[in-house]
């Protein structure tokens, strides 16, 4: 079984080094051909990863049909440009194992990854990769343990095999809904605790964000027939806590800024945003209780500020645990 990655960002890139580093030849696609070519040349994605030397066997690629050539592909492109690169290319998809790295919703259509891929490629085999990871983590070979999902557990087992290095342990599932859900959510909770930490309500308010925010995803993951002890793994619990506990997370950080500072430049790769406003919207049509994705959600329309949503989730009644 053969590997590609399409999408050279950061975590593209260090999983092509990763899979790279335990000998397998990997074709990495990047859609600007001046940064492909940079890469061939200098051996560095000086834009996304820059210090990681790519070894010998990634073959940077502009075609994007050149990479579709394996079977299995990391979808590693941000979650609101997943369901675009697949319909732009509808002919390469056919019996391939299609692997979506991204966390989120997406806004368009209110489906996670899986359900991205099924409408966009109805002939693939969607799996998620999910978890705790930084991409520089995974680049630098340090140890590191994620979550792949398929549906058919044969597939589970194959793709788990295929993508697992020595440093790179992964557990496998076949609880999709349960891996995306987690891992779009944490971004949300996240951005919820960067803010408190910004806003200066210290690290007990966090500490209550996080457990609190567990608490409504597993609400979320569960309804949507999710198994509980999915969202207590890697992709769920584990990611929640890098997530909500380090800067170098992009949504933590936006959340921090935002708290500090009333604003905050938004990077395509702030995924939170947009699954807060997409989660929002169905805790309300549908009543559950997302108290803290709510109040995510209204700060960034600007409906309130960061003080003023720690006072209403404070006020809300008193209730049992
Ligand atoms: N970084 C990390 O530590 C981790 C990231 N992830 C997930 O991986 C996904 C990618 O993140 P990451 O690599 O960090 O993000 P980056 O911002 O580093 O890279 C995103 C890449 O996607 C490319 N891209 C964006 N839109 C398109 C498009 N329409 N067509 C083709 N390529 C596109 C960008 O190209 P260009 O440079 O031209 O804009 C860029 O190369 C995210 O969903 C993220 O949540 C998961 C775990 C860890
Ligand atoms: O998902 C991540 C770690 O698992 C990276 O988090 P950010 O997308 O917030 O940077």
């Amino acid at each position: 079984m053969s590997v590609a990655v399409l999408g050279a960002g950061a975590f593209g890139t260090a999983m092509a080094v990763a899979l790279a580093r335990d000998g397998q030849a990997v074709a990495l696609w990047g859609r600007d051909a001046g940064v492909v070519r940079a890469m061939a040349e200098t051996r560095e994605n000086a834009g996304r990863l820059p210090g990681v030397v790519l070894p010998d066997r990634v073959t940077p690629v502009a075609e994007i049909a050149a990479a579709a050539e394996a079977d299995t592909l990391l979808l590693s492109v941000p979650m609101q440009s997943l369901g675009g690169v697949l319909a732009a290319h509808p002919g390469l998809w056919d019996g391939k194992r299609l692997v979506a790295c991204c966390k989120g919703v997406d806004l368009k259509t209110g489906r996670g990854p899986s359900g991205v891929i099924a409408d966009c490629a109805p002939g693939a085999v969607p799996a998620v990769l999910s978890g705790p990871s930084f991409a520089a983590d995974i680049a630098a070979g340090l140890p590191t343990a994620l979550t792949l999902a398929a549906r058919d557990a044969g597939e589970a087992q194959a793709l788990q095999e295929q993508l697992s290095t020595g440093s790179l342990r992964l557990y496998r599932s076949t609880d999709m809904a349960g891996v995306e859900l987690g891992g779009a959510l944490k971004n949300v909770i996240a951005i919820a605790c960067g803010m408190a930490i910004g806003e200066g309500f210290g690290e007990s308010a966090r500490a209550a964000l996080m457990t609190r925010g567990y608490a409504e995803v597993l609400r979320l993951a569960l309804a949507r027939g999710a198994q509980a002890e999915t969202l207590s793994g890697l992709s769920g619990l584990g990611d929640m806590v890098l997530t909500c506990t380090s800067e170098k997370s992009r949504n933590y950080a936006f959340g921090m800024r935002l708290g500090r500072a009333g604003q905050a430049e938004a990077l395509a790769t702030t995924e939170g945003i947009a699954t807060a406003r997409a989660v929002a919207g169905l805790a309300a049509r549908e009543g559950l209780e997302m108290p803290i994705t709510r109040a995510i959600a209204a700060v960034l329309e600007g409906e309130m500020t960061v003080e003023q949503a720690g006072g209403a989730l404070l006020a809300r009644p008193l209730r049992p645990e």
